[in-house]
């Protein structure tokens, strides 16, 4: 295999967290005295982190009103109160990733995640999920200036596994994943079990997708 680090995506990628995301998101809203969201539209607003996650959902209302800096704080507050109970509950790991993260491991590849996710969600629910010990780097939303689609978490996870961006492999499900993968210059899969913003897969700039972090595995071995 011609990758030595691996770097992947975890909301829609590994796991399946929208359940707790639209709980959450939900008891959010309902003490806010706004109605209750279907789970597949909370979907669509995950991708670019939890504020932005939170904005989406005060938007949602029937004159399309934008929230306030004010009104996003409080409201971030009170998901992120929400989020700390359910974090996991009903969260799970996507078939074929145990299997892809071993394989990745025996091919020797360093393997870190990189996710929009706050840190103090990200850290618990790897944990808890029994994923932690796969991954030498978690770089998280807040981990540096800026989120993907910009590059800057990816390179930092590059740096920090000492790897080239040029011989590593980003692995997402949506267009923030294939945004910052590309302008870090990586090579990069999309899959298409998790949650593009309510955007075709097939759209995304990627050198490939793939089913499963199994089939993932496979491709890079066959390079
Ligand atoms: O927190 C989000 O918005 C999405 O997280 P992800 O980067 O792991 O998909
Ligand atoms: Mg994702």
């Amino acid at each position: 295999m011609r990758f030595s680090a691996v770097l992947l995506d975890l909301d829609g990628t590994l796991l399946d967290t929208i359940p707790d995301l639209a709980r959450a998101s939900n008891a959010m809203r309902a003490e806010l005295g706004m109605p209750e969201l279907p789970v597949a539209t909370v979907a669509t607003y995950v991708g670019k982190g939890t504020e932005n996650l939170v904005k989406r959902l005060l938007a949602d209302n029937p004159e399309g009103r934008q929230p306030s800096p004010e009104e996003t704080a409080r409201a971030l507050e009170i998901f992120h109160r929400h989020y700390h109970e359910v974090n996991g509950d009903e969260a799970s790991v996507y078939p074929g990733v145990v299997e892809g993260l071993e394989a990745f491991s025996k091919a020797g590849a360093a393997l870190a995640v990189v996710t929009n996710k706050p840190t103090q969600f990200t850290l618990p629910l790897l944990e808890r999920m029994g994923l932690a010990g796969y991954f030498s780097q978690v770089v998280c939303g807040d981990t540096c200036a800026r989120k993907k689609p910009d590059p800057m978490p990816f390179l930092h996870a590059c740096e920090l596994l000492g790897a080239d961006p040029a011989a590593s492999l980003a692995i997402g499900d949506s267009i923030n994943d294939a945004l910052a993968a590309r302008a870090a210059n990586m090579t990069v899969l999309a899959l298409p079990y998790g949650y593009n913003e309510g955007m075709d897969v097939r759209n995304l700039p990627v050198d490939d997708i793939v089913m499963s972090i199994a089939e993932a595995a496979q491709w890079a071995a066959a390079r």
